[in-house]
């Protein structure tokens, strides 16, 4: 695929670029050099009134961009405190050291002041365990001081495989990142330790930029080429009907909401199956969207016999779990698409095992859980602090045989195939009431229109962040759905 810069790679993969690009004939101090060039223009350009910089390096390469940002800052008239440890003898941060005259003080060896700007390359990609005491109290000094951080690569302390800090971790204002991004940098709480990202090009081949383990950002290189297209020929019917399963009576809003997303995402029809109970109410609401009375499972299978029903979704407001598993089991029989969502989930909690054998061969379920419902359906994967987000999301596509939409401001998206994606730029208003049930009917809208599971995960929640920010803060999930549109934003 050729989004290389839309690329996630894993330190240990980044590690791998980088002898690549060594044994290409890239020059591996001139990488580090650049590295250091960017962080020490970073400095300049965001703190133009800085006093002095700190900059504390530690003993492999991520110090050795420190040496050059040192020795960079200096050359510009910036004074600079160097800190650190001595790098490993012979390498590039050896080098790096020797060719700064500045001397390299203890770690501890000096005191926070007002226009202090810390440049922290004490661990980057090669951050093994948690950092030691030392190191914690270093960061509490920067902390309690207010001292800003700019980090290189990583804040040290932040695992860039799974975005979790493995101990003490600094709070960085900027970090300079090179070639690609790494989960790390975009999973939470990662995303917010780092502040404001810069990517920046050192000169690594883009051909080399490659992963044997692929994790894509959200990217509308994706999906692009499945999503649903109109032309001239086509009529309601062949662009999809959905059905949405409404809950009863005192939660019928959740249902509606999804259906409305779901017309707006593009589905030629959209009904709603209602408990007779409920029809009237609903009723009351709906223009656009249709209506059935589905009170059990034999009403449900009598209609499941049109087979211009092309996608379902349930669990928006749904309420009876007994009820959800067994009208879950009738879709599932029926071969055609199904998003759960919300009770739909809550329903399969202790029994996802069940779920996943009612959904065997080709991929057409899709689960758009929040945290809570995952942890509630997955609590071995959520309670395994070795795993990241995607590896999550990646287990439980397996073990469900189906694309999982894992939500949060940084929402995973991962097929039973292994590929994955993480979308980290929605607004965070979208967290409101009602939003989740936006999404799943966007969902369901796309997967109504035969786009292929992951591709539709993908789609959809770039869609939901694209109502987002046109609905603007302080939307409404009402304002939400009604601002979804089946293409994203140009
Ligand atoms: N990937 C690339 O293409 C490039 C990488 N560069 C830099 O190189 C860095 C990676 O360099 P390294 O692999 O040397 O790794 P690091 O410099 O991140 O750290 C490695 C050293 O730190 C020690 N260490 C790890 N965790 C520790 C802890 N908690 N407490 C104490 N010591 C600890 C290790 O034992 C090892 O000696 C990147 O983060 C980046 O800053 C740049 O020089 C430019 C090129
Ligand atoms: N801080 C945030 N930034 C961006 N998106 C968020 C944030 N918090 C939540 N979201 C998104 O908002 C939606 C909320 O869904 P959900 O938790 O199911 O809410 P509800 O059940 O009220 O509809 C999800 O798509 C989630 O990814
Ligand atoms: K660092």
């Amino acid at each position: 695929m050729a989004i290389d810069h839309a690329l996630l790679v894993t330190p240990s993969a980044m590690g791998r670029i980088d002898a690549a690009a060594v044994a290409s004939g890239v020059d591996g101090y001139g990488l580090m050099q650049a590295a250091g060039a960017h962080v020490a223009a970073c400095v300049l350009a965001h703190y133009p009134d800085i006093r002095r910089a700190v900059v504390l390096c530690g003993p492999g390469n991520n110090g050795g961009d420190g040496h050059v940002a040192a020795r960079l800052l200096s050359q510009s008239g910036v004074p600079v405190i160097r800190c650190g440890v001595p790098p490993k003898k012979g390498g590039d941060a050896a080098r790096a050291d020797a060719e700064c005259d500045l001397p390299l003080r203890a770690l501890d060896d000096w005191h926070p002041e007002a226009g202090d700007v810390v440049v922290d390359a004490l661990f980057g990609a090669g951050l093994d365990r948690p950092a030691g005491p030392e190191i914690a109290a270093l960061i509490d000094r920067v902390r309690n001081a207010d001292t800003p951080v700019v980090s290189v690569d990583l804040p040290s302390g932040l695992s860039g495989r799974t975005g979790a800090p493995t101990g003490p971790c600094f709070q960085a204002a900027h970090t300079v990142t090179f070639a690609a991004l790494k989960p790390g940098h975009v999973l939470m709480p990662g995303r917010a330790l780092c502040g404001e990202m810069h990517l920046c090009d050192i000169g690594i081949p883009a051909r080399l930029i490659v992963s044997d383990d692929p994790v894509w950002r959200n990217h509308e290189e994706l999906y692009r080429n499945q999503l649903p297209t109109m032309s001239a020929q086509q009529h309601k019917y062949s662009r999809g009907h959905l059905v949405v399963l409404s809950g009863p009576l005192i939660s019928g809003g959740a249902a509606r909401l999804a259906a409305m997303a779901g017309l707006r995402a593009g589905a030629g029809l959209v009904s709603l199956a209602t408990p007779p109970g409920a029809v009237m109410a609903q009723a009351a609401h709906l223009t656009a969207i249709m209506q059935r009375s589905i009170g059990d499972e034999e009403t449900l299978s009598d209609w499941l016999e049109d087979d211009r029903l092309s996608g379902f979704v349930l669990g928006p407001g749904f309420g009876d779990l007994e009820k959800a598993r067994g009208f879950c089991g009738l879709l599932a029989k029926s071969g055609r698409p199904v998003v759960l969502d919300a009770d739909g989930l809550t329903a399969f909690a202790g029994r996802v095992d069940d779920l996943g054998k009612l959904f065997d061969g080709d991929v057409r379920l899709m689960v758009t859980p929040h945290e809570g419902e995952f942890r509630r359906l997955f609590p071995v994967l959520a309670g395994d602090e070795s795993l990241s987000k995607v590896d999550r999301a990646r287990a439980a596509a397996q073990l469900l045989n189906a694309v999982v939409i894992y939500k949060g401001p940084d929402t995973v998206i991962a097929g039973p195939d292994g590929r994955a994606a993480v979308n980290s730029d929605a607004p965070s208003w979208l967290a409101t009431a009602g939003s989740g049930d936006v999404l799943a009917g966007i969902a369901g809208g796309l997967l109504a229109q035969g786009m292929p599971a992951f591709e539709a995960g993908c789609a959809s929640v770039a869609l939901h962040g694209d109502a987002g920010r046109r609905a603007g803060a302080g939307m409404t999930a009402e304002e939400l759905a009604a601002s979804v549109k089946s293409l994203p934003c140009d």
